[in-house]
């Protein structure tokens, strides 16, 4: 089972699937992360961030999934991918129900103000061009399986998304033996 986080940067997608990764660990679940800061120090060191580049980042990330699901593992995969045609060939590349597209729905105002690489700040005074929500896309998704918003104004902690994300698995089947 492929569980793709797609949002903004700073959005909560490496936290989210670090805590939701150690959930499925204490239930007996062997699962890895794929998270897209660490892939493009190595798998994907020669792309850069133009649409092309994201494309191949993500296709390359939907096949090392499906080797994970192929080998029995929940894949965790934590990416931005802002483009809906590049998420929706991930979901082509594997078996019905299986890849479960979690969307981040965050305010851009609540991300730019943690920015805890200070990536917004760059961007904003224009020393990294082509930045994800400032001077790039991000297409939300039309029909994602689990959407996690803010509540009145406040972001959910890791621990309530990683219950939303656990409680979606139980009913369809997945945590059980
Ligand atoms: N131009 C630009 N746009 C967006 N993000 C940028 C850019 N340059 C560097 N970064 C950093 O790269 C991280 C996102 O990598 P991804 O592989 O997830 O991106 S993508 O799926 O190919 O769009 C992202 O990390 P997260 O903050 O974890 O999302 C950024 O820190
Ligand atoms: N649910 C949350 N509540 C409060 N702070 C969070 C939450 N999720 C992430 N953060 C903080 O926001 C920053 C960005 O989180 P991160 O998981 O790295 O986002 P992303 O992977 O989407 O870039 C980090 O400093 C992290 O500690």
């Amino acid at each position: 089972m492929p569980l793709s986080c797609f949002t903004l940067p700073c959005e909560g997608k490496s936290t989210l699937a670090c805590t939701l990764g150690r959930e499925l660990h204490t239930r007996g679940k062997l699962a890895y992360v794929l998270d897209g800061d660490n892939l493009r120090h190595g798998l994907n060191k020669d792309l850069g961030f133009a649409a092309e580049d994201r494309a191949e980042n993500i296709r390359r990330v939907g096949e090392v999934a499906k080797l994970f699901a192929d080998a029995g593992l929940l894949c965790i995969a934590s990416f931005i991918s802002p483009y809906r045609r590049d998420r929706e060939s991930c979901r082509a590349l594997l078996s019905d129900g299986s890849f479960i597209e979690v969307f981040l729905n965050m305010s851009l105002e609540l991300c730019e103000a943690r920015d805890p690489k200070g990536l917004y700040k760059l961007a904003r005074a224009g020393k990294i061009k082509g930045f994800t929500g400032i001077d790039d896309p991000y297409e939300a998704p039309l029909n994602c399986e689990i959407e996690i918003k803010e509540l009145d104004g406040v972001c959910p902690s890791p621990s309530d998304m990683t219950k939303q994300v656990v409680a979606y698995l139980e009913d369809k089947g997945f945590l059980h033996e």
